[in-house]
Order: C-alpha cells, then sequence, then structure tokens
C-alpha cells in the first residue's frame, strides 16, 4: 500500500509540475491480476484497483498500514465497475457489478472478493476492472448493489460552454446511505468535455477524481490549487487526483471521458459548495 502525506496550501504553491504529479496524482492502480491500494492521509481515504483474470478471484485483505484485522472493519468501502463484468462477494452474497455500477459495502464486511464476470456475460467484452474508494466509518450501513440505472441521474451545463454533462448519484444522503462516502459518475456528453465548470471548493470534504473512458491517446487537463493560484495536470485515462480541501477540481478532456467522484470528511451534503466565478479564477 502507498502512502500520500497531506499537502498545506502554501507548499502546494511551491511545488514544480513533477512535485505536484507525485503528491496527488495516481497512476498505475489497474494491473491484472492484482489489487493495488494508495492511503492518502487527507480524510483518511483509500482508493484502490482490482483487475480479476478470469478463474483467479482476487481476495481484499487489510493492507498492514491499516493495522486492521480485516479491510472493512474500520471503513466502508465502494467498488465501481469501470469496465466489463465482475463479481464482488461480500461475506458470501454475490453482487454483479458492470459498468458504471457501484457496490456499497458497509464497515463489518469480513469476506470481500473480486472475481471476473460470467464468461460471455461481459457488457463491454472487456477484461472486468474495479475501483475502490474508501473512508473511515463509524457505524455499519447494509451493503447495497446501485446499478447505473438506479442512480439518480440529473443533467448539469450546456452545450454553449462545452460542460453538458450527465450527473450519476449512487452513494448520497438520498439514495444509499453511509457514514462518510459520497459517490457518483459523471460523464460530458458527446461534443461536451468539461467537468465541474464553473468550479467550486467544499473546504468540508476531499474529493477524489477517476478518470475513465479516455481513448489512449487523448488527456485530461485537469485543475487543481486555491481558486487564485491553480495549477494543472496532463491525466490519461484510469488515472486519478486526489484534491484537497483547499484544492478546486475541473478539467477538460481533449475529447469527452467519464469520471468516478468520490468525497469523504465533515459532511455529506452534496449541495455544500462554495462556488467559484470562471473569471475569478488565476
Ligand atoms: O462536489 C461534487 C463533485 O465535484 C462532482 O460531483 C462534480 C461533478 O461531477 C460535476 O459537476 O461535473
Ligand atoms: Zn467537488
Amino acid at each position: 500500500m502507498e502512502i500520500r502525506h497531506a499537502t498545506h496550501p502554501r507548499d502546494f504553491a511551491a511545488y514544480g509540475p513533477d512535485r505536484v504529479r507525485e503528491q496527488f496524482l495516481v497512476q498505475s492502480l489497474f494491473r491484472d491480476g492484482e489489487i493495488t491500494t494508495v492511503y492518502t492521509h487527507h480524510d483518511r481515504m483509500v482508493i484502490g484497483g482490482a483487475v480479476p483474470t478470469p478463474g483467479a478471484p482476487l481476495t481484499l485483505d487489510a493492507p498492514d498500514p491499516l493495522r486492521a484485522e480485516y479491510f472493512c472493519q474500520r471503513r466502508e468501502l465502494a467498488v465501481v465497475g469501470i469496465s466489463g463484468s465482475a463479481e464482488v462477494t461480500v461475506d458470501g452474497t454475490t453482487y454483479p457489478v458492470g459498468p458504471r455500477d457501484i457496490l456499497y459495502v458497509g464497515r463489518g464486511a469480513r469476506d470481500i472478493t473480486f472475481a471476473a464476470g460470467p464468461a460471455g456475460s461481459a457488457t463491454d467484452g472487456a477484461a472486468p476492472v474495479l475501483y475502490l474508494v474508501s473512508a473511515p466509518a463509524h457505524a455499519e450501513y447494509p451493503t447495497a448493489l446501485v446499478p447505473v440505472g438506479e442512480s439518480l441521474t440529473t443533467e448539469a451545463g450546456d452545450q454553449a460552454h462545452g460542460n453538458l454533462r450527465t450527473v450519476h448519484k449512487h452513494i448520497h444522503l438520498d439514495g444509499v446511505r453511509s457514514c462518510q462516502l459520497v459517490v457518483g459518475i459523471t460523464a460530458p456528453q458527446d461534443g461536451n468535455v468539461w467537468n465541474s465548470m464553473p468550479c467550486h471548493l467544499h473546504d468540508r470534504r476531499t474529493e477524489i477524481y477517476l478518470y475513465f473512458d479516455l481513448p489512449a491517446t487523448e488527456r485530461v487537463i485537469h485543475v487543481m490549487g486555491e481558486p487564485q493560484a491553480t495549477r494543472s495536470l496532463v491525466v490519461a485515462d484510469r488515472e486519478a487526483v486526489i484534491s484537497p480541501s483547499w484544492s478546486v477540481h475541473f478539467g477538460s478532456g481533449s475529447t469527452n471521458y467519464a469520471f468516478v467522484w468520490a468525497m469523504a470528511g465533515e459532511n455529506q451534503e452534496f449541495t455544500d459548495m462554495d462556488q467559484i466565478a470562471v473569471a475569478d479564477l488565476r
């Protein structure tokens, strides 16, 4: 398990481009036949990737830095379908997780395994790839699957601003409940490339974006930093960006794409954001 320490915005301002990437960009989360995890001290979120190969399920253990008997001993977890068809088994119950479906796993779940779905059921013909995002949990909420078709789906933005996008909320106050995690998937529609624009801050929560469904030859320019001191990172498919509570988080792609957004922290009010006018950015 890789550890990422927390960062003060004044220190951030002095970082060069490589240091910004080293601290906030997470690459290589998805490796065939492996579970990979990264721990950030920003709100103690953990992200990971699980790529089970056919006939070889993967078991989620508690990495040593958690000093836990099992991964969800003090944590809750969201398992997000990125591609292909997977089967996630939690204490004996198996849930099918397809692209853009999210399984919430409550605190206290002991045995969690990830397997490739039954042969021929892969919805997009691709190998199953699962994204994991977790936060400390003070109570137990029931494990529940939210297929993308059952998520709370809204539209935001408009074509004139190139930010017309579909926002799916899977784990949130009006849907499947959790202690801290608020998780969903947003996708700019065809011909639209901006996400989360106009941008916002929420000092009460850390947020992590995982970009996916971006062709290998394309990139997203992700913007972070305090609103009057922004920096950009060039991000490829299936890479994540950690956004501390003091940072904006928005971006534009060289074509359209999707991303998983996940928050944890002081509260779970999705609308608790401080909007930043475009003209106030620097
Ligand atoms: O705090 C909320 C998160 O940044 C995302 O949900 C925003 C988002 O998906 C979008 O506007 O495109
Ligand atoms: Zn946000």
